[in-house]
């Protein structure tokens, strides 16, 4: 015997660039390029189990919904587009049960201007990279809620200012400690908000308007990129822990902050051969394998203090 122990559908990957125009000046633009998934849980167990197709809302029109709402609501941020999605589908489908948007925002910054009133153009753009800002909201009908935010494929790299030493060596280790490496890494950071502290997800909007979100995000990018710049690293382990603990000073609403990253090495190349000196000068990128380290730092419970 079996049967349906869980299950979910969506659409995924629905992507869009909405223009928001300045009702004051309408050629003074922002842009937001997204990319939108919204999972549907609740009672589809027929449409499984006895192919009766009754209850399903169409993937296709999960991914009409995400467009006209976008064409419709004020989506900056991102957060608050993803309580407006999920609110939406848990009261237009009342056998919904639970709902899990994901969005990812794709980078692009005004670029600046050398002279002129304004210190960026009006409405041109500047993509640096494959940054993402993300968020995630978990919705159910009973009220609970799960929102988190983010940064994706930030990439950093520095020639000096990181160590790796003092580690374990056995019979199997080959690695060479060092006080003067290249880091690289990718960073993928995630930070989760405190439901009992945003209160309902109708707060969201609220909080949004006040530039909670935005804060918090310009608020992990800088503490990510300072400390990584600045830091004489002792290992990745050390400073994602150190990051994290900063981000969770400076935004009270955060439950906790994980850090996810590959450590990219470049390896200095062994000029022997031709009787050449290597001063940490030139390296060469391994394709693979690469170090992955993940750790999640989050605020040390009131009975535990
Ligand atoms: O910062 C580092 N952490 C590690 O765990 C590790 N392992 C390794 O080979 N190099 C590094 N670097």
């Amino acid at each position: 015997m079996s049967y349906l122990s869980d299950s979910t559908y969506g659409k995924d990957n629905v992507k869009f660039l909405k223009v928001k125009k300045d009702p004051r000046n309408p050629k003074i633009h922002e842009v937001m390029e997204a990319t939108v998934r919204v999972l549907l849980t609740g009672a589809f167990d027929e449409s499984y189990t006895e192919a009766d197709n009754s209850s399903i809302v169409p993937t296709d029109t999960v991914k009409n919904t995400i467009l006209v709402e976008a064409k419709k609501f004020d989506i900056w941020p991102i957060e608050n587009f993803a309580a407006h999605l999920a609110k939406h589908f848990i009261n237009k489908y009342s056998w919904v049960s639970a709902v899990d948007v994901s969005i990812h925002q794709h980078r692009w910054t005004r670029i600046s201007r050398e002279n002129g009133a304004s210190k960026t153009y009006d409405h041109s753009f500047l993509k640096d990279g494959d940054e993402l800002r993300l968020s995630t909201l978990q919705y159910s009908r009973n009220g609970t809620f799960k929102l988190s935010s983010g940064v994706k494929d930030l990439t950093v790299l520095k020639s000096t200012g990181s160590m790796f030493y003092g580690y374990n060596e056995c019979d199997y280790t080959t690695l060479k400690p060092t006080k003067d490496r290249i880091l690289s890494t990718d960073v993928d950071a995630t930070w989760v908000w405190d439901s009992k502290k945003l209160g309902s997800i109708n707060n969201i909007n609220t909080l949004a308007k006040h530039g909670v979100f935005d804060d918090a995000f310009e608020a992990a990018r800088k503490v990510t990129l300072d400390l990584f710049a600045t830091e004489n690293s002792p290992s990745v382990q050390n400073t994602m822990y150190k990051m994290a603990q900063k981000i969770l000073d400076l935004v009270p609403d955060l439950e906790n902050v994980t850090y996810s990253l590959p450590n990219k090495h470049y390896f200095l190349f062994d000029f022997s051969f031709q009787g050449l000196e290597n001063d940490n000068e030139l390296f060469y990128p391994s394709p693979h394998p690469n170090g992955l380290i993940k750790c999640t730092v989050a605020r040390t419970p009131k009975s535990k203090l």
